[in-house]
């Protein structure tokens, strides 16, 4: 068995997101998906779907076997209990793959790092920008102009 571990918040999900997940169970036999608790998405605007919704939503998609919601203190914690072989990164996650590397060996973990690519083959394909997108139509409807 290959176990696989995927990462993210997975707000408003889009085919950007199923490219990210399906590149990822292509390499091993079983998906693990952790997903960002809602007090930690800090790097951008807070997500609209709540922690609970957004974990049921990614572990019903094809080719997840498990979605679970990350730690809120200590992001080895699941990783710890999970024990993947492969770890993937996404093409826009901002972290670095050899000092995540050796933090999982500083915890005795021998975990491979593999960086997944950007998937662009539909007009949206970022949570943000659906939002985006949504703000700015209930602003042109409602414009008296
Ligand atoms: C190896 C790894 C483990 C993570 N574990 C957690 C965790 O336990 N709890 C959490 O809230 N976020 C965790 N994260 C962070 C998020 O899932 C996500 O990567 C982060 O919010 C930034 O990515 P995004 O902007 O693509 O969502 C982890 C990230 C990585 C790379
Ligand atoms: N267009 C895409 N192509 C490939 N991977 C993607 C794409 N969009 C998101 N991902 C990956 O899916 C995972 C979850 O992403 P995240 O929830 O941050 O979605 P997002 O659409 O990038 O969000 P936002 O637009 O708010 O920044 C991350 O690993 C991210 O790199």
């Amino acid at each position: 068995m290959r176990r696989v571990v995927a990462t993210g918040t997975f707000d408003i999900l889009h085919p950007g997101h199923l490219w990210y997940l399906s590149e990822s169970a292509h390499l091993g036999t079983e998906l693990w998906v952790i997903v960002a608790r809602d007090e930690n998405v800090k790097h951008k605007p807070r997500p609209i779907i709540p922690e609970e919704q957004r974990v049921i939503m990614v572990g019903a998609l094809k080719g997840v076997f498990k979605a679970v919601l990350g730690d809120q203190h200590d992001m080895f914690r699941p990783i710890e209990e999970i024990k993947p072989d492969i770890i993937t990164l996404g093409f826009n996650q901002h972290f670095q793959e050899s000092r995540l590397r050796d933090s999982l060996s500083e915890r005795g973990l021998k975990t491979e790092i593999i960086r997944i690519s950007e998937y662009a083959g539909t007009p949206f394909t970022s949570s943000r920008r659906i939002a985006e997108e949504i703000r700015r139509r209930a602003v042109s409807d409602n414009c008296s102009c």
